[in-house]
């Protein structure tokens, strides 16, 4: 359906729970993000309720994600009750891999259809620096579990920080040749920044990219299923691609195609801005399916046309970290 700026808003990010075991510098404070109480949580009925409403008005795309989604009991049978909605032709899940050994089969039977994975580096001291308390072994683990089961395409997000080096870009660049994988380099955003040490921007990961891979220069890469703001290319004869994702550098919100579901019930318009629109009180007050898809245009009608983050009066204080949104 048309949003505001003739942008087509087709795909929902549902964050499934704030929590996580992880806490990576750039998305939750050293000390932990207060946790949500579990009675503030959308319950899993809840969530499905929303999205065969919201699959009426136009959603046909979800992603799940969190904080961790993987720490929250259930979710194939919730894949599963996704599907058997009928609507929604693509279901990814956005994980930092740790706890998918175990479930990655599971899920690709329930519906699952494909996985991102967020690895930054493979340094293992570097890993556990930026992660907190990940191990890098889990995360690789979680990557193998995931092509194994099939949840093509593997993507990986490596968010560009100073862990980010050239035997990081020369792993990522073998295992392009091998895998199908597609390893995306994101920009940070300072949202409730910490401070992180500033990394390596795209222009000179591509450049360490042609070194890595014997001057080679990079071309565009053909379609990759997604529905995301990456963009792809490729070395000639790999099997994965190299993608980049630029909100601050080459923003993409004149493409913005979605609208995000909170753990806690609150339409968000966009990533970047703090207007939310409650769905949870009047969906717990007994509001009709009439009304649930009204709240769900009044919220992309508020979509804005762009984010803040690159003017020069300064970001606005924003109320809720990365992870309690869910990327
Ligand atoms: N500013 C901004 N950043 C986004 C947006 N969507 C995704 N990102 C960034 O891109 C990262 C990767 O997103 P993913 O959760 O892997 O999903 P995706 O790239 O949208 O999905 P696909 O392309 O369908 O695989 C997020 O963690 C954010 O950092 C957006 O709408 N705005
Ligand atoms: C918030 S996490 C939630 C899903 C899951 N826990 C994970 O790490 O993949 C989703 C994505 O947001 C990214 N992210 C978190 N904080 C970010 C920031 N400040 N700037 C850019 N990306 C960020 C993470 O790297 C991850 O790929
Ligand atoms: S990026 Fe993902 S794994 Fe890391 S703290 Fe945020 S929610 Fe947790
Ligand atoms: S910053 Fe906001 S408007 Fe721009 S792409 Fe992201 S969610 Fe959409």
């Amino acid at each position: 359906m048309p949003g505001h700026y003739k942008r087509v808003v087709n795909y929902l990010r549902i964050s499934v729970t704030d929590r996580c075991n992880f806490r990576c510098v750039y998305c939750m404070p050293p000390q932990g993000a207060k946790w949500l109480d579990h009675k503030e949580i959308l319950t899993y009925e809840e969530i499905l309720r929303l999205i065969t409403v919201f699959g009426r008005e136009g959603i046909t795309k979800i992603r799940l994600t969190g904080g961790e989604p993987l720490v929250r009991a259930g979710l194939a049978d919730f894949i599963r009750g996704i599907k058997e909605i009928g609507i929604i032709d693509d279901i990814s899940l956005t994980t930092n891999g740790s706890l998918l050994p175990p479930l990655a089969q599971a899920l690709k039977a329930a519906g699952l259809h494909r996985v991102n994975i967020s690895l930054d580096t493979v340094n293992p001291a570097s890993f556990s620096r930026i992660t907190t308390c990940g191990r890098l072994e889990d995360t690789l683990r979680g990557i193998e579990s995931a092509l194994a089961a099939e949840l093509h395409p593997v993507k990986l997000n490596v968010v560009m920080t100073d862990a980010l080096q050239e035997t990081d870009l020369a792993y990522f660049n073998k295992l392009v040749y091998r895998h199908p994988i597609a390893v995306r380099f994101i920009e940070y955003m300072p949202i409730g920044g910490n401070g992180i040490g500033s990394g390596a921007d795209t222009a000179a990961v591509k450049r360490l990219l042609s070194t890595v891979a014997g001057s080679q220069t990079l071309g565009p890469a053909g379609n990759i299923k997604g529905n995301g703001p990456a963009k792809y290319y490729q070395f000639p004869r790999t099997r994965g691609t190299f993608g980049f994702i630029t909100p601050l550098s080459d923003h993409f919100c004149g493409e913005c195609n979605r609208l995000r579901l909170t753990a806690d019930g609150m339409l968000r318009p966009c990533l970047l801005a703090n207007r939310e629109v409650d769905v949870k009180t009047p969906l717990r007050s007994g509001a009709s399916d009439r009304e649930l898809a009204m709240l769900f245009h009044e919220a992309v009608k508020a979509k804005p046309q762009g984010h803040s983050l690159c003017r020069a009066s300064g970001y606005p204080d924003f109320k809720r970290r990365m992870s309690q949104i869910g990327g």
